[in-house]
């Protein structure tokens, strides 16, 4: 039987990022995608130039006509740019009781804001509660907890924070703490499950996309049937080979690599080691 995954996220031109992202990752992982599309953004490897959210109204229509028809394992959700958005989509996944991983995207990696200052509260009382996985990177996990990190214990602290909020279990992704010996993620779950996952950093600065392909990747093993934990293992593989085999394409922070992980075989734990 084909699984079924849907993205509610941005539309990224340059492809690297956003429901373009998600989407090549779906159909990697054999996974049929749908979409629902918060905003369109005018973007490249250098940065995002424009921005365009959508009205709430065709956010929410474009979820229900994927509802109605498809059998969705699991939903992944991106940019959601506004308070307004994120209660529209609040709405449609509350009691649905499909899979939920949230990416609390906020800033692009050439510093642009893709979440609204005042979203912040909405997505920490409407959303973040419905979620299966929180999957934040170490400064959106300080924006969401009021914490500093600076530290393991801190990113420890953030992760039982960010539960304490409603979400069922979340990932702290630690990409951007660059005097880690490791590119490690720290994974919490419900009833004390605790593991890091953690791979070799790759010196490359073609790292645009690596927060929505590695969500998109959690949601597409979460759809094929994976439990959590074995979904965010898998997941952290298919990023780390799409990040060592970069395309060398676009002049700024280029895109991951969607079809290392299928082309070096799929199923690899090359390099990626679980601690704990
Ligand atoms: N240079 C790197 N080498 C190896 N793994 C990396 C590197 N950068 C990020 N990762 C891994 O990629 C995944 C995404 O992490 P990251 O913290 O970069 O997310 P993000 O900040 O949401 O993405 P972005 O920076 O593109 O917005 C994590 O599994 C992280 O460990
Ligand atoms: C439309 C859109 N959505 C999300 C991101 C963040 O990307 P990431 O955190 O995966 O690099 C982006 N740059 N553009």
């Amino acid at each position: 039987m084909v699984h079924v995954a849907l993205t509610i996220a941005g539309s990224d031109s340059g492809g690297g990022a956003g429901i373009q992202a998600d989407l090549k990752t779906f159909q990697e992982l054999g996974v049929f995608g749908t979409s629902a599309l918060t905003a369109v953004t005018a973007q490249n490897t250098y940065g995002v130039s424009a921005i365009q959210s959508m009205e709430p109204s065709i956010i929410t229509a474009q979820i229900q006509a994927v509802k109605e028809d498809f059998a969705v394992q699991a939903v992944k959700t991106g940019m959601l740019f506004s308070a307004e958005i994120i209660q529209a989509v609040a709405a449609e996944l509350r009691d649905s009781g499909i899979p939920l991983v949230i990416d609390p995207v906020m800033i692009a990696k050439g510093g642009a804001s893709l979440l609204r200052d005042e979203a912040v509260d909405a997505l920490k009382s409407a959303l973040i509660p419905l979620a299966t996985v929180v999957t934040p990177n170490i400064p959106e996990a300080e924006v969401l907890t009021g914490l500093e990190i600076k530290s393991e214990s801190d990113i420890e602290r953030a992760a039982e924070h960010i539960m304490a909020l409603g979400a069922q279990s979340v990932v702290i992704k630690g990409g951007h703490w660059k005097e880690a010996p490791f590119a490690e993620d720290l994974f919490v779950g419900s009833e004390g499950t605790r593991f890091s996952v953690r791979s070799p950093w790759v010196d490359t600065k073609d790292t645009h996309g690596t927060g929505c392909t590695y969500s998109a990747a959690l949601a597409a093993f979460l759809a094929d049937g994976e439990s959590l934990p074995e979904a965010v293992i898998s997941a952290k593989c298919f990023i780390h080979a799409a990040i060592e085999n970069g395309l060398g394409i676009g002049g700024g922070h280029g895109p991951t690599n969607h079809w290392a992980y299928n082309r070096k075989g799929g199923n690899l734990m090359e390099g990626v080691a679980v601690i704990g």
